[in-house]
């Protein structure tokens, strides 16, 4: 029987996210991170643990079959790569940062001037559209150093705190895309490898849902049932209770987990008492 290659991260910021996404997903790892290639008892799947910036060219000669890995290197390596999945982790920007004591925001700073990035395709072709012409001079790491040493007057680097620009004497002018962990797939894939593909899209989709969602709990008096569960942003309908104190009942719902916070105050404001939220493991809809 056929397996689905993934590729992960060895190791990095997508490492830790990806594995536990593949243990939400009820996909257990035998072996740990020193073994490159581990196998799966119960799906399957083989994993092989790679560089980040080596998986678009193994996803695209077709030596894996899907990956996670960062959207952005997608864009860099300009790939045949079907994104089949946002994943939701590892959210970031590509952006272009100068000294602080540059004070122009603008685009228009970089003509002529020298660029230190690790991401030199996706600079060239953003300056290009721009219309700007720079000197680009790419570093594998620590590119925002660059600037300090002389070695460039601005950089473009992936930046999501913003803490190493900050350490770095640097302010972020110009975004040139935003970028997340992605599934990701060879350009052909067997039937076989298809049919499991989908199961894995299946789970992670009921994992990635649950995870923005709550169950909540709340009372109301029965006379105020319609107007709270006109507030809650329901599923389908939600379940009314009965509760054991006459005249009232308990009303049970799946929410957004961000719609929570701007509901909250209008719920109470309509009568809901004893409110309740509880994290939902998976969720099938
Ligand atoms: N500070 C960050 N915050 C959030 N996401 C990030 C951050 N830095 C990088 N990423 C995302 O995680 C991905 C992996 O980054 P990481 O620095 O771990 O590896 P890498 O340097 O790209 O590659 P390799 O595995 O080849 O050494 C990046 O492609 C980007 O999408
Ligand atoms: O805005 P921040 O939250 O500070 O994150 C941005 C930093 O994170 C990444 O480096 P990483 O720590 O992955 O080190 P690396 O250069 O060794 O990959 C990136 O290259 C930036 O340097
Ligand atoms: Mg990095």
């Amino acid at each position: 029987m056929s397996k689905l290659k993934i590729a992960i991260q060895k190791s990095g910021r997508l490492y830790e996210e990806s594995l536990q996404l593949l243990k939400d997903c009820g996909i257990f790892v035998n072996n740990g991170k020193d073994q490159l290639k581990v196998s799966v008892d119960n799906f399957p799947m083989e994993i092989m643990y790679l560089r980040n910036s080596d998986i678009p060219q193994y996803l695209e000669d077709g030596v894996v079959d899907v990956a996670i890995l960062g959207e952005n290197l997608l864009v860099e390596k300009g790939k045949n790569i079907k994104t089949i999945q946002q994943l939701g982790f590892s959210k970031c920007r590509v952006s272009l940062a100068v000294p602080k004591e540059v004070e122009s925001d603008e685009i228009s700073y970089f003509q002529g001037k020298k660029i230190a990035t690790s991401y030199p395709n996706t600079l060239k072709n953003f300056l290009e559209n721009q219309g700007i012409v720079s000197d680009i001079h790419v570093i594998s790491g620590s590119v925002e150093i660059a600037p300090n040493i002389g070695l460039a007057d601005g950089i473009c680097d992936i930046v999501s705190s913003g803490s190493t620009l900050f350490k770095n004497g640097l302010r972020e002018t110009v975004t040139l895309l935003k970028s997340e962990a992605v599934l990701a797939q060879t350009p052909q894939l067997s039937a076989e490898k298809e049919a499991i593909l989908e199961k894995f899209v299946f789970r992670i989709k009921a994992v990635l849902k649950a995870k923005n969602s709550k169950y909540i709990l709340l009372n109301v008096p029965n006379e105020k049932i319609q107007k709270v569960a006109g507030v809650l942003p329901v599923l389908k309908s939600p379940t009314v209770i009965p509760l054991a104190e006459e005249g009232w009942s308990s009303i049970h719902s799946v929410i957004d987990e961000e719609r929570f916070w701007e509901v909250i105050d209008e719920l109470k404001e309509n009568g809901a008492q004893d409110i309740l939220i509880i994290p939902i493991d998976k969720m099938v809809i």
